[in-house]
C-alpha cells in the first residue's frame, strides 16, 4: 500500500480531471484498507489517435494512487459492435493496440511492469464466462441492453443481437478482472448504471465507476473516428500533426469552444506532471512579445481568453509537444519491418487507401508536363468470337473480340500463333488494349491490341500467356488500377507521337509470381478482382 499519501491526497489524484464517479464512498473504504483495482477496457477497433492519451494519463494517476491497473483489449467487443473489427483481423488488431498503447504509456514515463494487459479473448469465450452471458441473458430485459449500449455501440437500421450482448459482457467483464472499479469515458455511463443495476441481480458486487470527460477532437466536436482532420494518427508524420493542428478550431480569445486547449489540459499538463517538467512554452519572435511559458494550465487558459496569447503561436506550441510524445511511437514502427507489417495486417484496406493517396499524389507530380501512366490506356474487358490465320502473315491471328460495342466486334490482331492454337483464344474472356490508333498489318486493319504475359519457363521455353479478367466481369468492362482511374487518352498513336509514353507504360506492366497483372505493382482489376493469367 503507497503510504505516504493520505487517504484524502489518493482519492483527490484519482478523481483529479474525472467528470463523474459513481461510489465514492465505497472507493473511500477500499483506499482505507487497501489499494484499489482498476481496470481500463478498450475495444480494439480502429486505430487509436492521440485522444488515447487521455486515458493514458488518468491510469497514470491511479498508479501513482497506489491502485493496481489493468488494460483490457477488448477483442470479442470489437467483433460485437457491428464487426468493427472483423473476426479474421481480431488477433492482429489486439496485437496493435497493445503496440501503441503500450508505446503511449512509455511514451509518458508509465512503467509497463506496473500494469496488467489482458485481452477479452483470453477468458470471454472460457466455459464459465458463457454460462454467465447465459444467465445475465436471463435476466436482462431486451430494453435495458439496448439502452445500455445505445452511446457505444454503432446504432445501425437493422440493429443485431450483438449490440445487445455487448453490454451483458462489458458488465461480466468487471466480476471476471476482479476489480473495484471500472474506469471509461462519459460515454460508458449507460453500460456503468446498466451492470450497477445487473451485476447484483446475478450475486456479484456493484463496482465503482470512474468517468472521464469526452475531450473535444481538433475541429471542436467530439473526437470521432469519421472526421479524418480531427484525429491525429499515433503515427502521423511531424508534418501532418502540424498540419492538422493548424486546421484545428481555435478562435482568439475563444476557450469555450476550443479543439486545442483541452489537449492541454487534460493531456500535456498532465504529463508535464509525471515528467516533472515546469512549464508549457510557447515560442515567438521577440516583435510578437517573445517566448512565455505557464506552469499551471489555468494561467495559460487566463492568457489566451486575454488574447495575449494569439491562436497560432498556441498551435505550434501544442503540435511540437505533441511530435515529442508520438516520436519514440513513430521510432519504433520506423525501425521494425514486424511492426510496419503488423499495421498493415491488422488494417488493411487503409494500407491500401494510402498506397493509392501516394500513387495519386505522383500521378498529380508526374502530370506536370505530361501524365505518364496506366490510366492513359483505356483496357476493356473483351470475347474472342472468331479467329482465323492473317492469310499474308505467319505469325498473326486475326481476331474478331467483342467489347459489347454499338458497332459490333473488333477486328484485332495478334501475333501469337507461335504461341497458341485458335482453339486457345476462341471463346476466351480477354483483356483488349482499346484506345490504339488503328493500324494496318499487312493490308488488314487493327482495332486494339490483346494483353498478354510473357510466362517464359525456367528453362527458357519461349510462352505467352492470355492475361483474363476475373471471373464475372463482363465484356465492355473497363480495367483499371487504383488511384490511376483517371480518362485515358482518346486515342494512343503508338507509332509516332505517343510512341514513348505507350513504351513507357508497357514496361511497367509486370505479372507477379502469381500470375496476377500489375501496373507498378498493383493489380490490374475489374470490379470482380484481378486480371491474371491461367496456367494452361
Ligand atoms: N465499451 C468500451 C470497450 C470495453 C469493452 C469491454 C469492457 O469490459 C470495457 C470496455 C469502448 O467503448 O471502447
Amino acid at each position: 500500500m503507497s503510504s505516504n499519501l493520505s487517504v484524502e491526497e489518493r482519492l483527490s489524484i484519482i478523481k483529479n480531471n474525472l467528470q463523474e464517479v459513481l461510489g465514492e464512498e465505497q472507493l473511500k473504504s477500499i483506499l482505507k484498507e487497501r489499494d484499489p483495482k482498476i481496470y481500463w477496457g478498450t475495444a480494439t477497433t480502429g486505430k487509436p489517435h492521440i485522444a488515447y492519451f487521455v486515458a493514458m494519463t488518468k491510469l497514470a494517476d491511479f498508479l501513482s494512487a497506489g491502485c493496481h491497473v489493468t488494460i483490457l483489449f477488448a477483442d470479442i467487443h470489437a467483433y460485437l459492435d457491428n464487426m468493427k473489427a472483423p473476426w479474421e483481423l481480431l488477433n492482429r488488431r489486439a496485437d496493435y493496440y497493445e503496440v501503441v498503447i503500450k508505446g503511449m504509456l512509455e511514451s509518458i514515463g508509465v512503467p509497463l511492469d506496473k500494469l496488467r494487459f489482458i485481452k477479452g479473448s483470453d477468458y470471454q469465450l472460457n466455459r464459465d464466462f458463457t454460462l454467465e452471458i447465459f444467465r445475465m441473458a436471463s435476466v436482462v430485459t431486451e430494453h435495458d441492453a439496448k439502452k445500455a449500449g445505445c452511446e457505444v455501440v454503432k446504432q445501425v437500421d437493422s440493429p443485431l443481437l450483438s449490440g445487445l450482448i455487448y453490454p451483458c459482457m462489458q458488465a461480466l467483464d468487471e466480476e471476471f478482472l476482479e476489480c473495484d472499479a471500472q474506469f471509461g469515458g462519459v460515454d460508458q455511463r449507460k453500460i456503468f448504471t446498466f451492470a450497477e443495476k445487473y451485476m447484483p441481480a446475478l450475486g456479484f458486487k456493484k463496482r465503482i465507476h470512474l468517468m472521464n470527460p469526452m475531450v473535444p477532437g481538433l475541429t471542436g466536436g467530439k473526437m470521432s473516428s469519421s472526421e479524418a482532420d480531427s484525429k491525429i494518427d499515433l503515427l502521423d508524420e511531424p508534418r501532418a500533426v502540424e498540419n492538422k493542428i493548424r486546421k484545428a478550431f481555435c478562435e482568439e480569445g475563444n476557450i469555450e469552444q476550443n479543439g486545442v486547449l483541452p489537449f492541454v489540459k487534460f493531456v500535456l499538463f498532465p504529463v508535464f506532471k509525471l515528467k516533472g517538467i515546469v512549464s508549457f512554452d510557447i515560442k515567438r519572435p521577440d516583435k510578437f512579445g517573445g517566448n512565455v511559458s505557464f506552469e499551471t494550465y489555468q494561467a495559460l487558459e487566463a492568457a489566451f481568453a486575454a488574447k495575449e496569447i494569439f491562436p497560432l503561436d498556441l498551435k505550434n506550441a501544442v503540435a511540437s509537444y505533441i511530435n515529442i510524445l508520438l516520436e519514440p511511437i513513430r521510432k519504433k514502427f520506423e525501425t521494425s519491418t514486424e511492426l510496419q507489417a503488423l499495421l498493415r495486417e491488422a488494417y488493411p484496406a487503409e494500407a491500401a487507401a494510402s498506397i493509392a493517396a501516394k500513387m495519386a499524389s505522383t500521378k498529380i507530380e508526374d502530370s506536370v508536363p505530361v501524365k505518364n501512366d496506366f490510366s492513359r490506356f483505356d483496357v476493356r474487358v473483351g470475347q474472342v468470337v472468331e479467329v482465323s490465320r492473317h492469310p499474308d502473315a505467319d505469325k498473326l491471328f486475326v481476331e474478331k473480340i467483342d467489347l459489347g460495342e454499338s458497332t459490333g466486334p473488333r477486328t484485332i490482331l495478334s501475333g501469337l500463333v507461335p504461341y497458341m492454337t485458335a482453339e486457345d483464344l476462341l471463346g476466351k474472356k480477354v483483356l483488349i488494349l482499346a484506345n490504339l490508333k488503328p493500324a494496318a498489318m499487312r493490308g488488314i486493319v487493327s482495332q486494339g491490341m490483346v494483353l498478354c504475359a510473357d510466362a517464359t519457363k525456367e528453362d527458357g521455353t519461349i510462352t505467352i500467356e492470355l492475361l483474363e479478367p476475373a471471373e464475372g466481369s463482363n465484356v465492355g468492362d473497363r480495367v483499371t488500377v487504383v488511384a490511376l482511374e483517371g480518362k485515358p487518352d482518346e486515342q494512343l498513336d503508338c507509332k509516332k507521337k505517343d510512341a514513348a509514353a505507350f513504351a513507357a507504360i508497357l514496361a511497367e506492366l509486370k505479372t507477379s509470381s502469381t500470375g496476377i497483372a500489375e501496373y507498378r505493382g498493383t493489380p490490374l482489376m475489374t470490379a470482380h478482382g484481378p486480371c491474371q493469367w491461367q496456367k494452361s
